[in-house]
């Protein structure tokens, strides 16, 4: 835990300084004065960050970078990826239709999903996106009957669960055998998928799928998850093996995250010593390790209440709808002062946002500055990974606007919703 330190940098997205005045800027604005222009609460995104992250993901290996855009999406993201020649992979037809409407090449787009529907799997066939990754017998054979009424053919990845056991929340764990995503591999049942698909005059079967969970900051979990997949590999051949996301980052300023170099280093050396082809097309499906540094979450205090000998409760205008994790996973973050950026964080209170649960709490034990009072924005890091994209609007909340900036200034990426927008499916 975080004592009486300002902080630290690493934590904020790269475009991010502190003045000598303390003021914290990103790309030279302050992050005072973009509160101050959008409201808050408000996601604020480092554009040069996202792009540069993204680098680093392509650059570590000759694989294909597939982003997982659940983590975060927008179309403005889409086309900032689409011009960098990313490939994206989606869950849902709502996922689907956002990368489409931002331009992306359907082509680069893997189509995910443990219960897609026939609708969902007709637009994905509809729009030729370039890979559906079968999840079930029942959907391989949709499909394929969806193709067959087509005359069309789909390329298709079969999803295998390794029986990997990554170390990680069990929320966000997806390689044990008990998981209601994919084919078993010890069963049997991810050969009899592959057989069958092979058979297939509609089915293209182009390779496997796996991915072992979310939020790993182990590496050795992903050399066991080509181990378990290597037999499979050897005997089938496949053109393309997609070895999911899952790469962990830091939120705090005491934790290390892998870098993509060393992401790649051990999937590279498990392939390698496991003898599979190196013309293999490898795909990495990173989401959060892509883009949850590049963001941070400003509020403005509303209350403070002092418990004498309990706590102290800092009461932001956002909360659980914009940052479910703490409630979901019990995940920590870190907050500070963008006024005061480089101030001694010393006192210890609890930052709950508006919403009528007890549970809303955003960090339990978070260290800010002993002059933090009522009317104050402070400022959450790395809330760019599934904070839009899981804000929800309990309590009739808005959803915060989300701001992109770079050294072309702050502008919206999405706006802040209104009541109007909130009354829009009322009949
Ligand atoms: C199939 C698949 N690929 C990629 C990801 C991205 O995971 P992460 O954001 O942890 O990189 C997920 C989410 O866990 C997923 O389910
Ligand atoms: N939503 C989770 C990760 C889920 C990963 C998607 N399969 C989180 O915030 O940690």
């Amino acid at each position: 835990m975080t004592n009486s330190t300002a902080i630290s940098p690493h934590l904020l997205p790269s475009g991010c300084s502190i003045r000598e005045d303390g003021r914290v800027e990103m790309h030279g604005v302050a992050l005072l004065d973009i509160a101050k222009e959008f409201g808050t609460p408000c996601f604020v995104y480092d554009l040069d960050h996202i792009k540069a992250r993204a680098n680093e993901a392509r650059g570590a290996a000759p694989w294909t970078v597939a982003y997982a855009s659940k983590a975060f999406l927008c179309r403005e993201l889409v086309r900032v990826l689409d011009r960098m020649g990313l490939s994206m992979d989606v869950a849902s037809g709502g996922e689907l239709a956002v990368v489409i409407s931002g331009g992306l090449d359907p082509g680069r787009i893997i189509f995910h999903g443990n219960n897609k529907s026939q609708l969902e799997l007709s637009e994905a066939i509809d729009y030729g996106v370039g890979l559906v990754v079968v999840d079930s017998m029942t959907e391989l054979e949709r499909l394929e009957s969806i193709c067959r009424s087509r005359g069309v053919v789909a390329r298709i990845l079969i999803r295998i669960t390794p029986g990997v056991e990554a170390h990680t929340h069990e929320f966000v764990m997806t390689g044990q055998e008990d998981t209601k995503f994919g084919f078993s591999l010890k069963s049997g049942e991810a050969e009899q998928a592959i057989e069958r698909s092979i058979r297939s005059d509609f089915l293209d079967f182009v390779g496997i799928h796996a991915h072992i969970g979310s939020q790993i900051f182990l590496l050795d979990s992903y050399y066991k998850e080509v181990e378990a997949l290597s037999g499979i590999i050897e005997r089938y051949q496949p053109a393309t093996v997609n070895l999911g996301g899952g790469l962990g980052v830091a939120y705090l300023g005491d934790e290390l995250t892998p870098t993509f170099d060393e992401w790649a280093r051990v999937l590279y050396g498990a392939l390698s010593d496991l003898r599979v082809d190196s013309k293999t097309q490898i795909i990495v499906e990173p989401g959060r390790s892509l883009i949850a540094s590049s963001a941070l979450t400003l509020y403005r205090v509303g209350t403070i209440k002092v418990l004498p000998g309990l706590r102290t409760y800092v009461s932001v205008d956002g909360g659980m709808s914009d940052n479910p994790r703490p409630v979901l996973y019990d995940s920590g973050y870190e907050a500070f002062m963008p006024g005061y950026g480089s101030a001694i964080r010393d006192s210890c209170v609890t930052i709950v946002g508006k919403h009528c649960e007890s549970g809303d709490v955003l960090i339990r034990n978070a260290w800010l500055p002993r002059t933090l009072a009522e009317g104050d924005i402070i400022a959450t890091p790395v809330t760019g990974a599934y904070g839009y994209s899981m804000a929800s609007n309990y309590n009739r909340v808005p959803r915060p606007p989300v701001v992109f900036v770079d050294s072309d200034g702050p502008r919206l990426a999405i706006r802040g919703e209104t009541y109007e927008d909130l009354l829009r499916l009322e009949i």
